[in-house]
């Protein structure tokens, strides 16, 4: 059985104050695993986004705690939580978080300029991982010229450009077609995932459950249940 590499105990989130407060996570506690691609699937509203930003570094929960590889992130000092997303963690998100000053090929670059590799090297490996999303001929476009599905799969070329070890998408696929969306799943499990690597997908896309290890379902702030994927043994 592989180590965890991601703990989640007990947490919770609310929003708001008072009769406005809307309780978005009420109470979970799992696991995720290196060499794992585990999926979590529910309802719109269910808390999916939510938990995957306590998890992440990006949402200090209001209770509960997140140990990733034997570090509670949320006693960390903020500059440090910082360090954590940069260096351990890859994002796709469903509204893609390009900036649109930079043309594609230097929004895949900035996690390797950040972790102040040299500018060049940074370039080129950005360039490599354009051309395995099949965007080389946008490089130097801004992401405004490309169309929703292009910049997801921008997105894409981005999160796994630094080779994090834990990498988080929410609903990476929601705007490709189907044989793109699987053609990149298929990518990331066969090529990124690896025994020192987790990856946590939140998605709707039953397209792409045949690459799952774990499905976990979540409905109204809660996990309502754990089952097997649909990933198909080597
Ligand atoms: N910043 C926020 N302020 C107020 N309420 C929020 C905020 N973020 C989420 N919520 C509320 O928390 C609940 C859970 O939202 P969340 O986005 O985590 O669900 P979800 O399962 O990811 O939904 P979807 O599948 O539509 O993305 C919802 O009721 C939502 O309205």
């Amino acid at each position: 059985m592989a180590e965890p590499a991601v703990k989640a105990n007990e947490l919770v989130k609310w929003f708001g104050e008072g009769e406005a407060r809307t309780v978005a996570v009420r109470g979970v506690s799992f696991e995720a695993r290196f060499g794992e691609m585990l999926y979590i699937v529910g309802p719109s509203g269910s808390g999916k986004t939510t938990l995957l930003s306590m998890i992440s570094g990006i949402l200090r929960p209001n209770e509960g705690t997140v140990t990733v590889e034997d570090q509670d992130i949320w006693s960390l000092a903020s500059d440090q939580i910082a360090e954590f997303r940069l260096n351990r963690v890859g994002f796709v998100f469903q509204d893609y978080h390009l900036f649109p000053r930079l043309t594609t090929l230097e929004n895949v670059a900035i996690p390797l300029i950040l972790k102040k590799r040299d500018w060049r090297e940074s370039l080129n490996t950005a360039m490599e991982y354009l051309e395995i999303v099949g965007l080389k001929d946008r490089a130097q476009l801004p992401p405004v010229k490309l169309s929703g599905g292009e910049q997801q799969r921008v997105a894409i070329a981005r999160a796994i450009a630094g080779r994090p070890d834990l990498l988080i998408f929410d609903e990476p696929t929601a705007s490709l077609d189907g044989d793109t969306g699987r053609k990149i799943v298929d990518f990331v499990k066969n090529n990124i995932l690896n025994d020192q690597r987790c990856i946590i997908i939140v998605t709707h896309d039953s397209r792409i459950y045949e690459y799952s290890d774990r499905i976990m379902r979540m409905e109204d702030g809660r996990i309502t249940g754990v089952e097997q994927g649909g990933a198909r043994e080597e």
